[in-house]
């Protein structure tokens, strides 16, 4: 039975990570990580109709083609699509959707938009199509879609994510925080970075940045952020390496990555601060360059 609205519009955040450690490859291939995670405001916009057939439509609603990433899939790869059909499949719903996208996050950018999206479906789905599933069984179906999706399924603020990513600790953040975002023009692809990494090295504890974010010290997030993938990274994408190396040049401020990049950030306090920090980078070579709050 169709709920009683028949169409829901909903916000797919982008994540930052501003602590991401390696902690060892696992016989799944997949790596063991310990990650602390932050919903941000930049947001792609998911409309869901619902249709009483069992069809699923995905359909890009940028006016500006521009924003859209040019390797964002239309077909059933697209991870909208392939969260719709696991809630299908998962709940023998005969219901369908018909979606459309506001695309803004970049892709292969280390902001999760993908992950994001198929979260977003399946808690809007899960609502338009009155399906009742409990958040433990949208996690699992999230588990099954991608490493970073339950970040977002957990709908916090916050979150020390573990496992391949996909266990969430929510944890307390006082106050908010400002960052300057900037993609360069090439992507990293996530399973290429995992391949640099180097051989041992000794483990950083996540400690220090849960606790700047939970005292609201936010101005020694800068001493404490750290990202075991950052090196890994900039061998593999050199655009990325000389944008970091500009940003730091240029705003006199330590330079970090998002997951596995190539996004890199400065961090700011107020959103009047993070444009100050901007502007010189204006012109510089990006494909993306904003100013986000957490
Ligand atoms: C690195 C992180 C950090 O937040 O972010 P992104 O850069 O993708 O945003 C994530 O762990 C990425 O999560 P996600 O993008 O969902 O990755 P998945 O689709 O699950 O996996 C893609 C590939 O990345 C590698 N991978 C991913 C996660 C992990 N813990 N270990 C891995 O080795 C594997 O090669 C895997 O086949
Ligand atoms: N809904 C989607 N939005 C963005 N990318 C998607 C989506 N569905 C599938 N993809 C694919 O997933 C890849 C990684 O996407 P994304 O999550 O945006 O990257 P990252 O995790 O590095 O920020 C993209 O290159 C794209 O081909």
């Amino acid at each position: 039975m169709l709920n009683t609205a028949t169409s829901i519009c909903l916000s797919a955040p982008a994540k930052l990570n501003v602590f991401l450690e390696v902690l060892g490859k696992r016989d799944d291939g997949f790596h063991e990580l310990e990650s602390v995670m932050l919903r941000t405001d930049l947001c792609d916009v998911l409309h869901f109709e619902a249709t009483s057939d069992d069809q699923l439509t995905l359909r890009v609603a940028n006016s500006d083609p521009t924003h859209v990433a040019a390797d964002f899939p239309l077909d059933e790869s697209n991870l909208i699509l392939r969260a719709a059909r696991a809630l299908q499949q998962a709940t023998a719903s005969t219901l369908g959707a018909a979606i459309t996208i506001d695309k803004r996050i970049p892709a292969e950018a280390g902001l999760a938009g993908g992950s994001s999206n198929a979260a977003t479906t399946l808690l809007g789905l899960n609502q338009l199509w009155n399906l009742k599933l409990p958040k433990s069984e949208l996690h699992r179906l999230a588990a099954t879609l991608g490493s970073d999706v339950n970040f977002f399924v957990e709908d916090c603020r916050a979150a020390v994510c573990r496992g391949r990513g996909e266990q969430i600790e929510p944890i307390p953040m006082a106050g908010s925080l400002s960052f300057v975002v900037a993609r360069p023009p090439v992507g990293n692809s996530t399973p290429d970075v995992f391949r640099r990494l180097g051989p041992a090295y000794e483990h950083r504890s996540f400690q220090p940045v849960s606790d700047v974010l939970a005292s609201g010290r936010l101005q020694n997030l800068a001493d404490v952020a750290y990202n075991r993938l950052t090196e890994p990274a900039r061998s593999l994408n050199p655009g990325m390496a000389k944008l970091m190396q500009q940003m730091n040049e240029r705003c006199s401020r330590p330079v970090f990555m998002s997951g596995s990049g190539s996004t890199c950030f400065l961090i700011a306090h107020t959103p009047r601060e993070a444009r100050r920090m901007l502007t010189p980078l204006v012109g510089l070579n990006t494909a993306f360059l904003a100013v986000v709050r957490i």
